[in-house]
This record gives structure tokens, C-alpha cells and sequence, in this order.
């Protein structure tokens, strides 16, 4: 079975030319004999540019393939951009299986007898299918109420299909970087086992599960996105139940427009949403192609995004978001010496690295992206230009920041396509620089003292006893100095303690006055004490 696959993907690479993508020169003896073994695979599609074929060539070897090269579509830093641009034209819209075959499934994954046990109507023919699962409409009864939902099925025996093609892919790989050294630079080995875990991943649509409802709280009562309930009831590893949702597919602007829509605030929303997942919550759907939006009916005057299909999200944490918002500011402030510097300070590239020739690096690469007027600067070519870069000087590529310059392309792509004058940066400026500023400010050394409130009360017993045996030896320490002010700073931290375990205990007693006042106080002292030792 492997051998007879192992044929038929080596038959369809050759016959579509795709060992061209190694320059003749760099072929080594053996891997020219053995191509020239294979006479009967010749290349059937010469008039076509290289491209075109790798496309063609993924599309006859089924739905992996196919969404392996929709993944490389977004690497941009890995393939020329032409084909690039050729793999994003794949599509994964495949025949759907039978329907009865999918209410079989859905039985089988709820343990009933028959589908009308839970739901009042289901309809066979289904709504969409694509290449790991189709989609049906029906009406659950849930607690005597009936709701519209859709069902997600997970397309049978794909999971052997895809676990038998992503082995003899993982094969090819290491195979590439063994024939042929000048392969390395594509990383095959990683790229094949950065894309088993995504498909992996979304062979379980209970994680999609989890997504959709974390990210529906993130978003309630959210005027700009709405995501649909999730039935977790209902669900299981390879069944979905869902609200159905009945928005106009964003991609679909003369629906938009009929119905009056305000083209620019949604356009500014989608930033606004972006911006507000991956900052303010750190969790943003990494899989916003136009086919997973769509917008509400409702209000087109005060536009709502819908969101479905959370199957791939990613995550930041606060220094990768740090690290994001400083580098934007920076990028558009043009100080290239500040960009080197953070990737400096934040250990993206090795500590050694020359600050200057880095600078200098990122200034070519960065300044002809000014040429264009700000409005047209692209985030996500910045990224792009940006890591492309930074791997030039020992940056590990982090796959959550790739995940997320893939989105930013999407979101900007969108946000162009519904408005085409929107200013992204004007749009993302006030964000990150309010974003910023709540980190480092006061006020977030508050909140963050404030939060820490709760860990001090916990240690309140022990407190007593604790400062009982420091003002016994800091009182043998004070005798031996000599200089009165020395003593200072030991008696600010003791005030500042004592203000601590004050506004802990007010925080417990719910004085939220006394609680704040003095946790400032205990502040200042601190600053003070802080400041006489240095
Ligand atoms: N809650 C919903 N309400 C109405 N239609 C829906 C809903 N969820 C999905 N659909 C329809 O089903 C289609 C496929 O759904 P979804 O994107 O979740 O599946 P998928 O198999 O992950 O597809 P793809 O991988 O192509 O994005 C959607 O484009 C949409 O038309």
C-alpha cells in the first residue's frame, strides 16, 4: 500500500517538472541517473511556469497536500513570492461523502439510536464539505428549546490517510536534506513537522471546541465580534455542534454594500479585533481567511464581524507581545537603532551580536518599504522583512510570531479589500502606544501589586514573626553603623512593609480607599528606600 503511494506521489512530482526547483547544476550524479531511470515520469507540463505546477501537482495528490501547500502559501520567507502567490489559489473544496454515512457518524459519536432523538430536523445534503470535514444543518433540542445549529463531521478514515501521507512526506524530507545540502535553507524536516501538528490539531474538533468558547467570552457583549455558541454537550473528538449563524461572507462587498454597510468602520474593526486578541487577550483565531468571516445583518451601520472555525489559534506571551509593540513603534518612528536594539535586549539574537551592522541591515531592507505613503505600508511585509532579517543574524523563527504575521497578511488583505484607503498604522498606532504605556506606566506596577495583594495576605501570619526577628538584627546591624543616614533606607523598607501588610489587610476587609492609599504609600517608601541605597 505505502510502495503503490510512494509510486504515484514520486509519478506525479516528476511528471509535473517538480524536480526543476533543484538548479541542474546542483543535482549530484546519482539523483541524475536515478531520474533518468524513471523515462516514463517525463515532465507533461513544460509550457507552464513552476509554479502553476507545484499547485496542479498538490491538487491531484489529494486534500494534505493540498493544505500543506495552502500552509506554505503563507511562508513567504521560505519560497519566491510567484509561487507563493500560485499556492494561495489552492483550494480544498472537495465531493462531499454521504450524507446518510455522516448521520451514521454522528449517532455512533453521541451513542443514540437515531439522529431524532436529539435533534428535530437534519439535513442529509450537506452545506459544505471541505477536505477534513462537511458540514450539515439541523435543529437540536436542548432542554425542551429548539436551535437552529450546524453539525461538523470529520470526513471517515481520514485520519490513516493523513497519518500514512504525512510518514512518506516526513521520508521526503529528510531524504531532500540528505541528497541535496543547498535544501537546508527550506528547513523540509521542520516545515513537514510544524504542518503534522496543525493537521493533527484539527482532526480534533474539540480543541476547536475549547477555542470558540474561550474566545466567545474574550468577546462578550463585544459590539465589533460575535462567535457562535458552541453546544460542548454535543460534541465530541469528531463531531461539532454549533449555533448557525446566517452573516454575508465577507468576501461578498456588493451584499455589504446593498445593505448599507459603513465599509470603513468595519474595515478599522477588523484591526481593532486583530489588535484586541492578540494584545489585550493574547489568544486570536489564526485562521482568518475570508471563508471563516462573515458579517451580521443586524446593524449595518454599526458593522459586526461573526467568526467561525477556531481550529487554529495562537498565543503570545508578554515578552512576545512586548517585543511586537516596541518593534511597530519603533519600525514607524524609522529608529532602526531602537529595532536592532530590543531584538538585543530581548535575547532574539544572540547577546554578541553588532547592534550597528544590524541596524544597518534592517535600514536596507526597511527603508524602501517608506517609499510608499504610510497608509499603504504593510504589517505583515514588515514582519516578514523584519524575521527575514533577523534570521540573518542568528534569530530562531518563533512559529506563534509566523502564526501571527500570516494572520496580520490576512487581516490587512481584508481590511484593504473592504476599504481599500484604510490607514492600518493610524488605525493600530493608538493601540499599541496605549498598550505600552499601560505596561511600564505606574499604573501597572500598581495593578500589579495589587494583584500580588491576595499572595500577601496569604503570608500575613507569618508576618509578625518575621518582622520581630529583622528589627532584632537590624537593630544589632544599626548600633554598629556609624552614620545616622545609613540607617535610613532600612527604616523606609520597614515603613514601606508595614503599609503593605496595611493595605493587605484592608484589601481583605474590602476598604478599598484604604486598601489603595496605602499600597501608594508603600510604594513611595519603597522608591525612597530604594533610591538612598543607589
Ligand atoms: N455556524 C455556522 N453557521 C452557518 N454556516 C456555517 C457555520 N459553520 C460553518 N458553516 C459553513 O460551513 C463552511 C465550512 O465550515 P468550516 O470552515 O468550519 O469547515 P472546515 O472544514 O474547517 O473548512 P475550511 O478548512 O475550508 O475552512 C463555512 O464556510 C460556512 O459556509
Amino acid at each position: 500500500m505505502a510502495i503503490a503511494r510512494l509510486y504515484q506521489i514520486t509519478n506525479t512530482l516528476l511528471s509535473f517538472g517538480l524536480d526543476e526547483f533543484i538548479p541542474a547544476k546542483k543535482r549530484p550524479w546519482f539523483a541524475r541517473v536515478a531520474r533518468s531511470s524513471l523515462f516514463w515520469m517525463a515532465n507533461k507540463h513544460a509550457d507552464k511556469p513552476l509554479g502553476v505546477r507545484l499547485r496542479l501537482a498538490l491538487q491531484t495528490l489529494g486534500p494534505v497536500w493540498v493544505k500543506f501547500g495552502q500552509m506554505l502559501s503563507t511562508r513567504r520567507d521560505l519560497l519566491p513570492l510567484e509561487v507563493a502567490q500560485e499556492l494561495a489559489l489552492l483550494q480544498d473544496k472537495v465531493a462531499p461523502f454521504d450524507g446518510v454515512q455522516a448521520q451514521k457518524l454522528i449517532e455512533n459519536a453521541l451513542q443514540i439510536k437515531d439522529i431524532s432523538e436529539l435533534f428535530s430536523e437534519f439535513e442529509q445534503t450537506p452545506l459544505a464539505s471541505a477536505s477534513i470535514a462537511q458540514v450539515h444543518t439541523a435543529t437540536l433540542v436542548d432542554k425542551g428549546q429548539e436551535n437552529e445549529v450546524v453539525i461538523k463531521v470529520i470526513r471517515p478514515d481520514i485520519e490513516q490517510q493523513i497519518t500514512a501521507d504525512l510518514a512518506l512526506m516526513a521520508q521526503f524530507a529528510r531524504l531532500l536534506v540528505r541528497l541535496f545540502k543547498s535544501s537546508r535553507r527550506l528547513r523540509p524536516v521542520e516545515v513537514v513537522k510544524e504542518y503534522k501538528k496543525t493537521l493533527l490539531d484539527e482532526l480534533d474538533l474539540m480543541r476547536e471546541a475549547a477555542n470558540a468558547i474561550q474566545l466567545k467570552r474574550n468577546f462578550t457583549d463585544s459590539e465589533s465580534l460575535y462567535i457562535p455558541e458552541v453546544f460542548s454537550d454535543y460534541s465530541r473528538t469528531n463531531v461539532l455542534v454549533m449555533e448557525r449563524i446566517y452573516g454575508i461572507p465577507v468576501s461578498d462587498t456588493d451584499a455589504l454594500l446593498a445593505q448599507g454597510t459603513n465599509m470603513k468602520l468595519l474595515a478599522e474593526r477588523g484591526v481593532e479585533v486583530f489588535f484586541t486578541q492578540v494584545f489585550r487577550d493574547s489568544f486570536f483565531h489564526a485562521d482568518m481567511h475570508p471563508g471563516n468571516i462573515f458579517v451580521s445583518r443586524d446593524t449595518p451601520h454599526n458593522p459586526q464581524y461573526i467568526g467561525i472555525d477556531c481550529g487554529i489559534v495562537g498565543t503570545l506571551n508578554k515578552e512576545d507581545k512586548r517585543y511586537l509593540a516596541e518593534n511597530f513603534i519603533a519600525f514607524f518612528n524609522r529608529d532602526y537603532r531602537q529595532v536592532a536594539q530590543l531584538h538585543v535586549d530581548s535575547g532574539w539574537v544572540p547577546a554578541d551580536t553588532c547592534v550597528e551592522e544590524f541596524e544597518f541591515a534592517i535600514r536596507t531592507v526597511c527603508e524602501p518599504i517608506f517609499n510608499k505613503p504610510l497608509a499603504e505600508i504593510s504589517f505583515g511585509h514588515v514582519l516578514v522583512n523584519l524575521f527575514n532579517t533577523a534570521r540573518r543574524f542568528n534569530m530562531e523563527v518563533q512559529p506563534q510570531l509566523v502564526l501571527l504575521q500570516k494572520t496580520l497578511l490576512y487581516v490587512e488583505g481584508l481590511g484593504r479589500q473592504l476599504y481599500p484607503q484604510l490607514d492600518l498604522w493610524q488605525t493600530a498606532k493608538p493601540f499599541l502606544e496605549q498598550w505600552v504605556k499601560e505596561q511600564v506606566g505606574p499604573w501597572s506596577v500598581l495593578k500589579q501589586l495589587y494583584a500580588n495583594l491576595p499572595f500577601w495576605a496569604e503570608k500575613m501570619p507569618e508576618m509578625p514573626d518575621l518582622i520581630y526577628q529583622n528589627l532584632k538584627r537590624n537593630n544589632r546591624q544599626l548600633s554598629s553603623v556609624k552614620e545616622k543616614s545609613d540607617a535610613k533606607p532600612i527604616l523606609l523598607g520597614m515603613l514601606a512593609c508595614t503599609s503593605l501588610i496595611c493595605a493587605s489587610l484592608s484589601y481583605l476587609a474590602h476598604e478599598w480607599l484604604v486598601s489603595g492609599l496605602t499600597l501608594s504609600a508603600s510604594v513611595v517608601l519603597f522608591i525612597s528606600a530604594w533610591r538612598k541605597i543607589g
